[in-house]
């Protein structure tokens, strides 16, 4: 059944992983990614690179721009320390949707904000909306022509501390040339890219670990 891509991954999680246990959640994503139908998540191989950074980083209070169906989202959530907190924005609200689901079923939903509604207009109200001083981390994975302008934003309105680790998926695929001159090129910035592969594929793709300087 479930007549959207998301809504069958929904029902791959259902059927496939366990109540409560978040690796079997993201796991049944990467089986139904990998030998059902290619998904846009971050993937198994990323997201290797994705938790290394992030038990490097250990965040307090860390940023997702993009959710989709909550895949990295759960990933980043089950590394958090207790007390810890993630925010995740999500402009699709079939996406949302779904994500939430897949959220709850992990047993994260008390480490996750999801916020449905464009990142231009909600990062100007993370400060007053959630209390937040600044971020310790940010994934972003979203719109690929949003990275610039919303690095941009995070960095105007505050949100960004001396530390703070940035990291930016799809860098290669489908690519984010001008972020990644952005953050190469600003001495704002201390910038590495993690060299991968497209989630479950043989295409080059990777991330970019970007550390704000202040
Ligand atoms: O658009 C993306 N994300 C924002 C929307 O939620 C996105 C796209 C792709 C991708 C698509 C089509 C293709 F042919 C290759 C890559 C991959 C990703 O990891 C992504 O995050
Ligand atoms: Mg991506």
């Amino acid at each position: 059944t479930g007549s959207t891509q998301p809504q069958r991954m929904l029902e791959a999680v259902q059927k496939n992983a366990t109540k409560g246990d978040p690796e079997s959640v993201f796991s049944a994503i990467d089986y139904y990614g990998r030998h059902k139908e290619w998904a846009m998540n971050v993937g198994d191989e990323k997201g290797l690179i994705l938790d290394s950074v992030l038990t490097e980083v250990n965040p307090s209070i860390a940023l997702e721009l993009g959710t989709y169906c909550g895949y990295s989202t759960v990933r980043i959530a089950r590394l958090l320390s207790p007390g810890s907190k993630l925010i995740t924005v999500e402009f699709n609200p079939a996406f949302a949707a779904v994500a939430r689901q897949i959220i709850a079923y992990a047993g994260v939903q008390d480490k996750v904000t999801l916020v449905e509604g464009p990142s231009g207009d909600l990062i100007p109200k993370m400060k007053e909306r959630f209390g937040i001083k600044s971020f310790d981390f940010v994934f972003l994975d979203h719109w690929k022509d949003r990275y610039v302008p919303d690095t941009k934003l995070l960095e105007d309105c505050g949100l960004l501390r001396k530390g703070t680790v940035l990291l930016a998926d799809n860098v290669i695929c489908p690519g984010a040339p001008e972020y990644l001159k952005y953050v190469r090129n600003s001495p704002r910035y201390e910038s590495r890219y993690f060299k991968s592969n497209l989630e479950y594929s043989k295409v080059e793709d990777g991330l970019e670990k970007s550390v704000f300087l202040g």
